[in-house]
């Protein structure tokens, strides 16, 4: 808590003047669907809140979701809704339930990691999160979007369908999907309403949600676009699939939409799509960063993922903001066989939660973060090894966002 601020959990019936505080700071109304959506979704015993007197001023909440590292499958805390009101900024009402936040995942021995996506990129470094992922922001031409010859597509074939024939195929496709990719969370009931959601404010001037499902001969589904189209464009929101040949055919099926100058989708950085293009430059992408991971705790957090090659490194981890965590460990690992383990040994790397938090999604690389000076090695080689033990197959991607509406 802060000295003026208590901080606490909200009951069941505070949530409505929760979500108004939220709505005011983030500047809007919040609308009929919007508050049922955030209403079921979130849990009030993980939703706290910044009093003055009996007003709520803060806030910030937790979705529990599980998320694909590299080799596993974790539980992740997603903090999301963060918000102080106008009328009490810079009194550290923030840093206060960041600190409440992690301080009690981890005396409760919750989520080993927390992940969020910033609203501003200048907020979340100081409280140890690093940038874990990027999204790759894909802009294209559609008159310039061609398939490369020769592209293997499959003999499936695709159809149109509506929300309720759709939407048991696409939880399949997805579920396959998100196990096989490294930043993707579980969906659950209320997650899935979330990301279907498809009210007028929503559509944002476009059409109603497209549900394309590619088939094959056997009538199984292996992959699904969602979109939209607006005056012009074409809105990719999502695109799953378990075959290249459905994700190439799901592709040429997007392209092929007529009457359309651009198509934009969010994409990850190592999108297949550029490598199926005969004018790769046709899909222009702007980086942005995506979450952000913080590692609650940092002993259990890199003993839970996988790594590229045999590891037997000494870290020493400095963490300020959360002192538990600070000291040596030592990290071993060979294939299946991961320990992490306190030590008083010599460290071969020093460096701070935020650099961990960064490297372990296998995306941000433990070699960029030393050549920025944020790492120091301490025995030569040190961060070559770990920088290509740390690193994924396929670049992280997250595909839909921890923030309102909450999918
Ligand atoms: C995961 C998500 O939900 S992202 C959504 C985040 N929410 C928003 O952006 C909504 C609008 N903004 C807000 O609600 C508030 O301004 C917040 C939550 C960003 C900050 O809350 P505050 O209580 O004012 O932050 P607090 O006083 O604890 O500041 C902590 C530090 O962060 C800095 N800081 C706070 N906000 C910002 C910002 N937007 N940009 C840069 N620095 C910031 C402060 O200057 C302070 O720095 P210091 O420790 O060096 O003095």
């Amino acid at each position: 808590m802060t000295a003026t601020h208590p901080l606490r959990t909200i009951t069941a019936h505070e949530f409505d003047a929760w979500a108004h505080m939220v709505t005011t700071t983030y500047g809007q109304d919040w609308h009929e669907g919007g508050l049922r959506n955030a209403a079921s979704s979130l849990q009030p015993q993980r939703t706290i809140a910044a009093y003055d007197g009996t007003q709520i001023v803060g806030g910030a909440s937790i979705y529990g979701r599980v998320m694909t590292i590299p080799g596993a499958a974790i539980p992740v805390a997603g903090i999301t809704l963060v918000a102080v009101l106008p009328t009490h900024r810079r009194r550290g009402i923030l840093t206060a339930m960041m600190r409440k936040q992690l301080t009690d995942l981890h005396e409760s021995g919750g989520e080993p990691i927390a992940a969020l996506n910033a609203a501003e990129a200048t907020i979340y470094g100081r409280f140890g999160y690093g940038i874990a992922s990027h999204i790759a922001e894909i802009h294209a031409d559609k008159k310039l979007l061609a398939l490369r010859p020769g592209t293997d597509l499959g003999d499936g074939t695709i159809r149109l369908l509506d929300h309720q024939e759709a939407r048991p195929l696409l939880e399949k496709v997805y579920d396959i999907a998100r196990r096989g990719g490294v930043g993707w969370l579980d969906r659950t009931e209320t997650f899935w309403q979330a990301r279907l959601a498809d009210g007028e404010r929503v559509r944002d001037g476009g059409t109603a949600l497209r549900f394309a499902v590619h088939l094959e001969q056997g009538g199984e589904a292996t992959g699904y676009a969602l979109y939209r189209s607006k005056p012009g464009l074409v809105q990719v929101i999502e695109v799953a699939s378990t075959t290249r040949q459905s994700y190439a055919a799901l592709w040429r099926y997007l392209i092929d939409l007529d009457a359309h100058a651009a198509l934009t989708y969010d994409g990850a950085v190592d999108e297949p799509l550029t490598h199926l293009l005969t004018n790769p430059r046709a899909a222009r992408t702007t980086l942005i960063d995506n979450l952000w991971v913080r590692l609650a705790d940092v002993g259990r957090a890199l003993a839970a993922r996988r790594y590229a090659t045999p590891l037997d490194l000494v870290l020493e981890v400095q963490d300020p903001f959360c002192p538990w965590n600070a000291g040596r460990y030592h990290l071993q690992a060979h294939g299946d066989s991961v320990t992490c383990e306190r030590t008083q040994a010599h460290p071969a790397l020093r460096l701070t939660s935020a650099e961990l938090g960064a490297a372990y999604l296998g995306g941000t690389t433990l070699s960029s973060l030393a050549a920025a000076g944020r790492i120091e090695e301490l025995r030569p080689g040190a961060v070559s090894t770990a920088s290509l033990a740390f690193r994924g197959e396929r670049a992280p991607f997250h595909p839909s966002g921890w923030a309102f509406p909450a999918f």
